[in-house]
């Protein structure tokens, strides 16, 4: 693998670095040009180093010849140093969230107008629905700000061209049936991937789109998609399980449907509210938001142009406020949405926290409530009760494990209760690494027994997003000096998490082997 360092490499060694690749892989310029969307002239002077490269055109070359080839600033090879045990101070401000960004990126599929997403978050998983959408056709980009997303769909979608790559590396390709199920009646789709948090099975996705008409076979690492057109005009849709995504593939199946779903054991989290909100702007009536019973009155020709302003996110929020509470600091998280973080911030209270919050105000969206919160040294406790995450309104499955390092630095012992993810809390049991006293009693439930006197230590990072985070922010708890190997998974879901906590006064430090 070669690293690239602008200052060291020219453009033109690495064009010849992506020729010499190209050929390898037997493809001609255009048959590059045609995995990128791009043209052939663009990949001839690309390779004569006539032409400057973003990151993000690098990441899709080196994924487009299946190669790790290119690391490129912060990718793959990268790992951090973190020297801990000090006080953050200052204010950081939450990002929008991807869970949010990418079933938006999804339902963009419903309109054939142009849609303009404001405020996306610059993390791999947008990047990753991004580049499917583009296979497939979608004119997709990015304001000269780097900030906003314009995305315009084709007449007709080219789903034979799509980036397998790309999509089976991430799970919300799944939300790609319920917007095409009204605009195809055949159709194929790579399996759907993700982190390695234990088997997430996709048939509540079936069950849910099956009053629409989808019959989907999996064979050979693709669904295989018909859908039959004798639908009635009224659909009942009863979920089996309240899901974010299957959900959010309800209502955008829904949304084009001629006639009223009535969706059932909805949940009504934050992307899902997010969803809803972008669809009424496209004028599709939505009865019951924020409730766990939705009834969507369909427009089957959905024609606009509209801004939508994605929320911030409340799980971005709680891994700040974490890194706040683990060094004992007293740190303003602001842009925080506060109606998802009710309960997290009800039981932080209940171990001793002490925090301020700001007055509310009125998100870019127009819609969700914010606060800042202020979060000031405290003397934790452990709660009477185990920690478990429930369906919105309940504490949500994805700050779960930040409750992990907040109660090892509590003093007594936390039940925490992962009932949700097969393989997810083991990734936790890495904070021992540096000190702390985790014992699983089995794969959904860890006891976490504080205060912890945390020590530096050498790490590979978790193969999943929020435990990766976990320790990481742990390590900045921990005195003396801690390396996390292998952190290009953070970049995921957080931008730029280690520069803006460095702003803070976090000491951390990137590099490359
Ligand atoms: C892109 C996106 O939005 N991802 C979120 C979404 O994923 P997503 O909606 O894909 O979550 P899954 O459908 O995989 O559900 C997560 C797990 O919870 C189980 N389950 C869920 C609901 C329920 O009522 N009963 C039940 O048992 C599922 O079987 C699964 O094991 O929701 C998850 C759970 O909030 C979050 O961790 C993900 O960040
Ligand atoms: C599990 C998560 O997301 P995804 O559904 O994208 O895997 C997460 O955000 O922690």
């Amino acid at each position: 693998m070669t690293v690239i360092d602008d200052t060291q490499t020219s453009l033109a060694e690495i064009g010849a670095l992506i020729r010499g690749a190209r050929q390898n892989k037997g493809l001609t310029q255009a048959q590059l040009a045609e995995r990128l969307g791009t043209s052939q002239s663009a990949i001839a002077r690309i390779e004569q180093g006539s032409q400057n490269l973003s990151v993000e055109l690098l990441t899709r070359i080196n994924r487009a010849l299946e190669a790790d080839l290119l690391s490129i600033g912060g990718a793959r090879a990268s790992h951090l140093r973190v020297t801990g045990g000090h006080q953050l101070s200052g204010t950081i401000t939450v990002k929008s969230s991807k869970n949010g960004a990418v079933a938006l990126l999804c339902a963009s599929l419903l309109n054939s107008g142009r849609t303009r997403l404001r405020g996306v978050a610059r993390i791999v998983e947008v990047d990753r629905i991004v580049d499917v959408l583009r296979s497939i056709g979608v004119v997709v980009t990015w304001s000269a700000d780097g900030r906003d997303l314009d995305i315009q769909p084709p007449a007709k979608l080219d789903l034979t061209s799509i980036d397998t790559d790309a999509a089976r590396r991430t799970r919300s390709i799944i939300m790609f049936l319920g917007p095409l199920l009204n605009r195809e009646q055949t159709f194929e789709l790579p399996y759907a991937g993700g982190c390695d948090l234990g088997t997430r099975t996709v048939e509540p996705h079936m069950i849910a789109l099956r009053p629409f008409g989808l019959d989907v076979v999996a064979t050979a690492g693709e669904y295989h998609a018909t859908v039959a057109t004798d639908r009635p005009t009224d659909l009942r849709v009863v979920l089996t399980e309240r899901g974010d995504t299957v959900t959010e593939n309800a209502i955008m199946a829904a949304a084009r449907h001629v006639g009223t779903t009535t969706i059932r054991n909805a949940s009504s989290n934050y992307m899902v509210q997010d969803l809803c909100f972008y669809l009424e702007l496209l004028g599709v009536r939505i009865e019951g938001i924020g409730t766990t019973t939705l009834v969507v009155h369909g427009s089957p020709d959905i024609r606009a142009d509209v801004e939508y302003a994605v929320s911030e996110d409340p799980v971005e929020a709680m891994s700040l406020l974490t890194a706040g509470i683990v060094t004992n600091s007293e740190i303003t998280v602001a842009r925080v949405p506060v109606e998802f973080m009710e309960i997290e911030l009800a039981t932080l209270a209940e171990m001793g926290l002490r925090y301020a919050l700001s007055p509310e105000y009125t998100a870019a969206n127009g819609r969700t409530r914010l606060v800042d919160i202020t979060v000031q040294p405290s003397e934790l406790h452990a709660p009477i009760d185990k920690i478990h995450p429930m369906p919105f309104p309940g504490l949500n499955i994805d700050n779960l494990p930040f409750f992990a390092v907040i109660a090892a630095c509590a003093s007594g012992t936390t039940l925490i209760h992962d009932w949700v993810y097969d393989n997810r809390a083991i990734h936790l049991t890495d904070l021992t690494r540096l000190g702390a006293d985790v014992r699983m009693l089995d794969p959904h439930r860890l006891d976490v027994t504080g205060p912890t006197h945390w020590s530096g230590a050498e790490i590979s990072c978790p193969p999943a997003l929020r435990p990766a985070v976990v320790i990481l922010l742990a390590m900045l708890a921990a005195k003396g000096t801690s390396v996390l190997r292998g952190v290009d998974i953070i970049a995921r879901g957080y931008e730029q998490l280690q520069e803006r906590l460095i702003e803070l006064g976090a000491q951390i430090e990137t590099f490359r082997d």
